[in-house]
This record gives structure tokens, C-alpha cells and sequence, in this order.
């Protein structure tokens, strides 16, 4: 681990570089390790255990023991362990946020801003646990009874995106433990040390054993992904990632069967519609797109703006952009950081420069930045059309393209036409629009005349192919649950 990166932190203790499988740290049995590099850098931050099929077998055979007995741990007791944990987070959110920031490069308020919004699904599915209801249920039959007992599904997969190093994991760990069942989390590819600095917080808040296990691998990613999708001790696969990698794991998975939650790809319309409160639009869209460098899937993609206010709307975007600091997420005075790797920037200019070719106007940025291989300009392009690659696929990244509209339904239709339908966003004061809009956009979560929708209260998922199930909310739970029937004879 580099002193540097240990340097850092309150309690460098939290700077785990081993897997964390069955309550004690491990390395994989074929002795490799691979790098995590900060992205701001280039430099390694630490090496982590190579996991391969073996490994993670162990790790699911670990849960399997675990879960046996933590299935009847009673619900009261997975609360106080869940709140346990929460504390704990909260106490070490300072070093949680700078790990985030070391190995995903995001500026550090947006890293205090993850760890404080991970803690918090520990916090409200502890309050969930106790509230797991049945119901009771008058059959045909006028002797019989029915009621349902909900029993937690047992073993799951957890993979997780290097977006949210640490929120990713809360939100599918907390309700699988409230619900009684037990764990393994791949840790996300490119960023594993939040995970294992959380795993280190499970262990110190006295999780039994095999409960949670958090296992890392970059090369063998696509093996690991195999084995918990295959194997049949484990029975649900939850999922945050690309469209394309759900579609690869759903295939896998179907040989067992298991149950499914998958948050994929967005592509989310944001509206602006020519009777919206033109500063809190403004606001909120700069929030909505340029949050993590524009690297969170419910980001603004594709932002419509009526063509009456849409000179003076553009122009308001581009100036606060301009003030934006772009540069190591450590560094105080940075506002937004590196993207993940030069792929992603790759991915970002090819959507920029096919942008322009086919004759929007760049208004800011549209470069790479001499700070390294991975730090890209914000931008903002104006004049995007439905021809550009930006409008079909989601950028993943800080540009925020502009398209003008002249009526309700042309945008309506343009937001609904995309595979994808995550988040969509729309700014009016006409309480009738807002509800006909709200209700016409084929999306899973609408934010009206609001930007910023994230939070553990909320069921956090898509419709078509950006997934299903939820997260957060009560309707979390129901992912983790099974629901049995007991027929009674009177
Ligand atoms: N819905 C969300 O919350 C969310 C979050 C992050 C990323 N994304 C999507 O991901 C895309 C960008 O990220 P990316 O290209 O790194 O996505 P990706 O799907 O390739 O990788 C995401 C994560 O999935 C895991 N992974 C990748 N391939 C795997 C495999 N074959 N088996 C098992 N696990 C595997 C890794 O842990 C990786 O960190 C964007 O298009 C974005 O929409 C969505
Ligand atoms: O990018 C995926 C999730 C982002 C969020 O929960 O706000």
C-alpha cells in the first residue's frame, strides 16, 4: 500500500489490500494481486488479491455456512448490527471520502457527499428490518386460513460499479442483511478499497462471520461474474452497471434461475420547459449533470430547452461552468475530477468530436486537459440534434449537450425515444403539464422542477433497458425476499 495514500487518513487501518471472506483477510490462493491506481496520478494507491473461480467459490461457500444460522437471527438484532455499522461509517466518513477520492478521483465534496449518502442506506434499512410484514389472508375455503411468512432469499451476488465505490454497496448489502440474508460482494474493478475499508467497518461492528464477504479481481472480473451467476448455492444476483454487462449476467444466470435486480445504462432527458423558474433550472441542471464529472447514471444526458429562453438558458450554464475547476479531487480548490481512465475519455471525445462534425456548436471546453491521461474538460455543446451519438448513448461524462424544442409533444417524444429510461427531469410551473409530463416519460424515477433525486427513502431503478427492481425505500426489501404461503386447515 503506498505511504502516501496511508498518509492520508485518520486510521490508516482502514486501508485493507486483502479480500474479506468469512470474517478474516485473504489473498487468493494463486498468490496474484493486481494494482489500483489513482486516476488524478496515474499512481498505484495499492495492490488487491486476483481472485479466480476457487477463491470465490470459497467466498460463496462461506456465506452459505453463514447464512444457516444468520437467516434466524432475529429482525431486532440485524437492526442493532446494521445501525452498528452505521455509527461507524459515520465516524470514519473523512477517511471513507478520501479513500473514494484516491481510487475514483472524484473532488472530495462529492466524495463526503457518497459516504454520507452510503451510511445512510445502513441507517434506514435498519429501521426496515423490524418491519417486515406478511399478511393474513381468507382462502376459498371457508375452514382454512392463509398467511405469508416473507423469508429472506438467501446467498447474494452483489457486483458493483466503481462510480459509487461505497453507496453501491450499501444499498444492496443493507437490505440483504435486514432481510436475514448473507453476502458476497465483488468489489467494484477499478476502485476495491472502499469496499474493503467498509468490510473493515462490518468486521469492527461485530457482523458474524461469512455474513459479508467482499472479494476483489480485475482481470478475472468476467470469472468471478460467471461463478455468481452460476452457482447454485447463490439465489439472487443484484447489479450496477452497464446495459451490456446486465444483458451478459441475466444469460448467466438464467441456467439457475436466480432472482434478479439489475441498475443499468441511463440516458436521462432533462426539460426545460419556457414557463420553468429559470435559476432554480439552472442550478439544479449543473448539479444533475456535472456530479461526479458526469459519470452517474441518472446525470442529465440529453437536456431540452425551449427554443424562447434557450440563448439566455445556455449562456447562464456556460458562465457557471467557467468558474468550475477542473483537477485532483484532493486538491481543495478542485471542483470536478479526473473520469475514471482514458477509456472513458476516449468514449467522451468520440461523443464530442461526432458532435461537432455533424454541426453543433461548442460553447465550453471539448479537450482533454494537460493534467493527465484521464482529466477531460467540462463541456457544453449547443445545437444537438437526434442524428448525434451523444442523444443515442449516454456520455458517462461532463457534457452537457443541448437540443431546442417547440411543443410539449416533440419533447416528450424525444425524451421516450432512447432503449434506456432511468431518470428523467423536467422544470415548468404548470401544475397540469407537470403531472401529464410526469406520467408520460418512460422512465423509472421522474424528478419535477428537481434535479438531485438520490436518497435512500426513494425506489431507485428503470424501465426498458436501463433494469429492474429497486432499491432504497421499503421497496428495497422486496428484492431480498421470498414470499411463502401457509395454508392453515380450521
Ligand atoms: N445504473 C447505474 O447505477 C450505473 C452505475 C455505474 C455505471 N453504470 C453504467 O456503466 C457504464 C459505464 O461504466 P463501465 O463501462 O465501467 O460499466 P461496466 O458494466 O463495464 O462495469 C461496471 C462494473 O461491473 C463489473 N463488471 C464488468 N464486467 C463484468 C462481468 N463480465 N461480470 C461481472 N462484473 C462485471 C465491474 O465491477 C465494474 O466495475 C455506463 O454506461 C453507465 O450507464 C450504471
Ligand atoms: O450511478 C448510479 C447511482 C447514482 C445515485 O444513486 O445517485
Amino acid at each position: 500500500m503506498s505511504a502516501a495514500a496511508a498518509s492520508l487518513l485518520k486510521d490508516a487501518s482502514l486501508l485493507k489490500t486483502k479480500s474479506y471472506v468469512n470474517g478474516e483477510w485473504v489473498e487468493a490462493k494463486s498468490g496474484k494481486w493486481f494494482t489500483v491506481d489513482n486516476p488524478a496520478t496515474g499512481e498505484e494507491v495499492a495492490k488487491c488479491p486476483e481472485f479466480d473461480a476457487e477463491d470465490t467459490e470459497a467466498a460463496i461457500n462461506a456465506a452459505n455456512t453463514a447464512f444457516q444460522t444468520f437467516r434466524k437471527v432475529p429482525p431486532q438484532e440485524r437492526s442493532r448490527l446494521l445501525r452498528r455499522w452505521y455509527d461507524l461509517m459515520v465516524e470514519n466518513a473523512e477517511d471513507i471520502a478520501k479513500i473514494i477520492t484516491l481510487e475514483n478521483g472524484k473532488a472530495l465534496p462529492d466524495a463526503r457527499g457518497e459516504a454520507a449518502y452510503a451510511a445512510n442506506f445502513f441507517k434506514w434499512f435498519s429501521e426496515e428490518a423490524p418491519r417486515i410484514y406478511g399478511d393474513v389472508i381468507q382462502p376459498s375455503a371457508a375452514n382454512c386460513r392463509v398467511v405469508t411468512l416473507r423469508e429472506p432469499i438467501g446467498v447474494c451476488g452483489l457486483i458493483a460499479p466503481w462510480n459509487f465505490p461505497a453507496a453501491m454497496i450499501t444499498r444492496k448489502v443493507g437490505p440483504a442483511l435486514a432481510a436475514g440474508c448473507t453476502v458476497v460482494v465483488k468489489a467494484p474493478t477499478e476502485t476495491p478499497l472502499t469496499a474493503l475499508a467498509i468490510a473493515e467497518l462490518a468486521h469492527r461492528a461485530g457482523i458474524p462471520k461469512g455474513v459479508v464477504n467482499v472479494i476483489t479481481a480485475f482481470d478475472n472480473t468476467p470469472l468471478v461474474g460467471k461463478i455468481l451467476t452460476t452457482n447454485p448455492i447463490v439465489k439472487k444476483v443484484s447489479f450496477t452497471g452497464s446495459t451490456p454487462v446486465g444483458k451478459i449476467l441475466m444469460n448467466q444466470s438464467s441456467s439457475t434461475l436466480k432472482k434478479l435486480s439489475f441498475e443499468l445504462g441511463g440516458n436521462a432527458p432533462f426539460i426545460v420547459f419556457e414557463d420553468a423558474d429559470l435559476d432554480s433550472a439552472v442550478q439544479h441542471l449543473i448539479g444533475c449533470k456535472f456530479r461526479v464529472a458526469g459519470q452517474t447514471c441518472v446525470c442529465a444526458n440529453r437536456i431540452f430547452v425551449h427554443s424562447s429562453i434557450y440563448d439566455e438558458f445556455v449562456k447562464r450554464v456556460v458562465d457557471i461552468v467557467k468558474t468550475f475547476q477542473v483537477g485532483n479531487g484532493l486538491d481543495s480548490k478542485t471542483t470536478h475530477g479526473p473520469l475514471i481512465h482514458s477509456r472513458a475519455v476516449a468514449k467522451v471525445d468520440e461523443h464530442v468530436q461526432d458532435a461537432i462534425s455533424k454541426g453543433a456548436r461548442l460553447l465550453h471546453g471539448g479537450k482533454r486537459l494537460p493534467l493527465g491521461p484521464n482529466f477531460y474538460d467540462l463541456t457544453v455543446l449547443a445545437d444537438v440534434t437526434p442524428k448525434m451519438q451523444v442523444f443515442r448513448e449516454e456520455t458517462f461524462g461532463p457534457v452537457a449537450a443541448f437540443f431546442k424544442f417547440d411543443t410539449e409533444e416533440e419533447v416528450v417524444a424525444l425524451a421516450n425515444d432512447a432503449d434506456v429510461g432511468l431518470a428523467g427531469y423536467f422544470f415548468s410551473k404548470d401544475n397540469s403539464r407537470c403531472w401529464r409530463v410526469a406520467e408520460a416519460l418512460q422512465v423509472g424515477m421522474v424528478g419535477v422542477n428537481v434535479g438531485a433525486i438520490s436518497d435512500p427513502a426513494i425506489p431507485f431503478g428503470g424501465v426498458k433497458e436501463s433494469g429492474f427492481g429497486r432499491e432504497g425505500s421499503k421497496y428495497g426489501m422486496d428484492e431480498y425476499l421470498t414470499t411463502k404461503m401457509v395454508m392453515t386447515g380450521i
